[in-house]
């Protein structure tokens, strides 16, 4: 089907509430889903601008089409591509643009701007106006940072060194840096294009996004290790997490999508993964207790989601009020169970939980009921500097956004099972407090993890007594206990 008749059908869907832009548009399984994501992403941007024109020109009346489909065509021809995807309507929209044109002209000299992004109301401007570095991932299969850094330096790029702060990736064109946070990512001006380049068609390079690269690099798989990717397409996080890997043990890959399987499919050839077994399979139907996944320790999970943090939708249905709660519930609803089927695999040992959506349903509340059906999980204090943190009180999970973070707004939680001897120490009571308790008390267990490699500072003793004298049962436990001691150091 034609991008600019999909791209219209979108967004009449989203007119009518029937879903999220992201999600119609990755539900759509329309061959290329970048050129359409891009193309209903700008749509909707200067929608209110592009009804203008189409009012005052008439151009429904002397069309006969559909309102949606004039804005994508009109935006096409005005401001995007030309209308590429070409047939009868191109034709159509030639015999217009003139008029067309013109009255892009006239709405710009009446508010005396000469940019077509100055035309969009203040908030959509807003937004742009926080456009986002160009993240590149270097594939670590492929290449080395120093390598792509030096290849990148010949290549007329000017390398400015390791950012310290977030101010240094405001970069201008050519520069680039090495991220603060993630040692394998290089960052680089808003807009930089790369889908040309010899390091991008190679695979050395991955464009993605700040954001969607921490859950692999916070589930930091050992080599050998095996591992499961629960909803895997397009694979950006599967390719990164068989970097960490370095393609050695087993990467189980699922999804439900097939198209998108596909792509990711040719995706991971690209960057040289080989450590995979892709399959299209439902993750809620793989069996835990199957003898193939004996050996999983890790799970990423990356459900589907409202793609309410996608930076060129935040115009669109972006608060919670806003959103169709009656969705919200529902995808919350199946990501809850996603977390608790990753959960039931008998050797799992982490299990790093994102989304790309801004709302605390989807987020926080998912995190804080599964900890209540999983008292023997518990949420890691992650990266400690990163700059924005979950939604009180789950401060241990990592939240993104262009403000705080300059990326996608995203949302990261890192479970991590109970080991024995740290149950032991920790007491059965901190289990019986998980499942007596408020879900909002069930995180003070979490928040007072004992030491990980991920977590903070070990606790006081202080707040450890406090974390664990949280319920009646708990503490009578803890009196017992001391009581015993005490009979034992009396005995010896
Ligand atoms: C947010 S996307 C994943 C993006 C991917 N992790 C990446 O980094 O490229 C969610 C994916 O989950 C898939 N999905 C949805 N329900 C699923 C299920 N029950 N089992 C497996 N995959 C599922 C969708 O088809 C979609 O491709």
């Amino acid at each position: 089907m034609n991008c600019n008749f999909k791209a219209a059908e979108i967004l009449e869907k989203a007119e009518k509430k029937q879903g999220a832009l992201k999600t119609l548009v990755y539900d759509s399984k329309f061959a290329n889903i970048k050129q359409l994501f891009a193309l209903v992403c700008e749509t909707h941007k200067f929608s209110s601008i592009l009804q203008e024109i189409i009012e005052s020109t008439k151009l429904l009346k002397h069309t006969k089409i559909r309102v949606q489909l004039a804005k994508v065509l009109v935006y096409d021809l005005l401001m995007g591509q030309g209308i590429k995807c070409g047939g009868s309507w191109k034709a159509m929209m030639m015999k217009h643009r003139s008029r067309l044109q013109a009255e892009l002209a006239r709405i710009k000299i009446k508010q005396k701007v000469s940019r077509n992004e100055d035309l969009l109301p203040a908030r959509v401007q807003r937004v742009a106006g926080e456009q986002l570095p160009r993240y590149v991932r270097v594939n670590t299969l492929k290449t080395t940072v120093e390598d792509a850094v030096d290849y990148l330096k010949r290549d007329g790029f000017s390398y400015l060194g390791q950012a310290s702060r977030l101010d240094d990736l405001t970069l201008k064109k050519k520069e680039f840096v090495k991220d603060l946070h993630l040692p394998q990512l290089l960052v680089f001006a808003p807009k930089t294009d790369f889908h040309n380049h010899f390091l991008y068609k190679a695979g050395h390079i991955i464009l993605q996004d700040k954001a969607s690269c921490l859950p692999a690099f916070l589930l930091n798989p050992t080599p050998g290790s095996h591992v499961i990717d629960a909803c895997a397409a397009p694979g950006n996080k599967t390719s990164h997490l068989a970097a960490i890997m370095e393609n050695k043990g087993k990467l189980f890959a699922f999804d439900l999508d097939a198209k998108r399987l596909a792509t990711m499919s040719t995706l991971l050839l690209r960057a040289g993964v080989t450590c995979h077994k892709l399959a299209h399979q439902d993750f809620l139907t793989i069996d835990p207790d199957s003898p193939q996944y004996k050996d999983v320790e890790n799970i990423l999970l990356d459900p589907s989601c409202s793609g309410s943090g996608m930076v060129c939708l935040k115009d669109h249905a972006s608060n919670e009020e806003e959103e169709d709660q009656t969705r919200l519930a529902s995808l919350a609803s199946f990501q809850l169970r996603c977390l608790n089927h990753g959960l039931r695999f008998p050797r799992l040992k982490r299990l790093v939980y994102s989304t790309c959506s801004i709302h605390r349903q989807e987020n926080e509340e998912v995190i804080t009921a599964c900890l209540h059906q999983n008292p023997n999980f518990r949420v890691v204090h992650a990266l400690a500097h990163w700059p924005e943190r979950g939604l009180e009180p789950l401060s241990q999970c990592l939240r993104a956004s262009t403000s705080k973070t300059r990326t996608h707004g995203f949302f990261v939680a890192l479970l991590e099972k109970h080991s024995m001897s740290r149950d032991m120490k920790l007491g059965t009571a901190v289990q019986m407090s998980h499942q007596d308790v408020a879900p909002q008390s069930l995180t003070v267990c979490g928040k007072r993890p004992p030491a990980s490699e991920d977590s903070e500072a070990p606790e006081t003793e202080e707040q450890q007594t406090a974390a664990e004298g949280q319920t009646d049962s708990t503490s009578g436990k803890k009196k017992r206990k001391r009581k015993k001691k005490k009979a034992a150091a009396t005995v010896k």
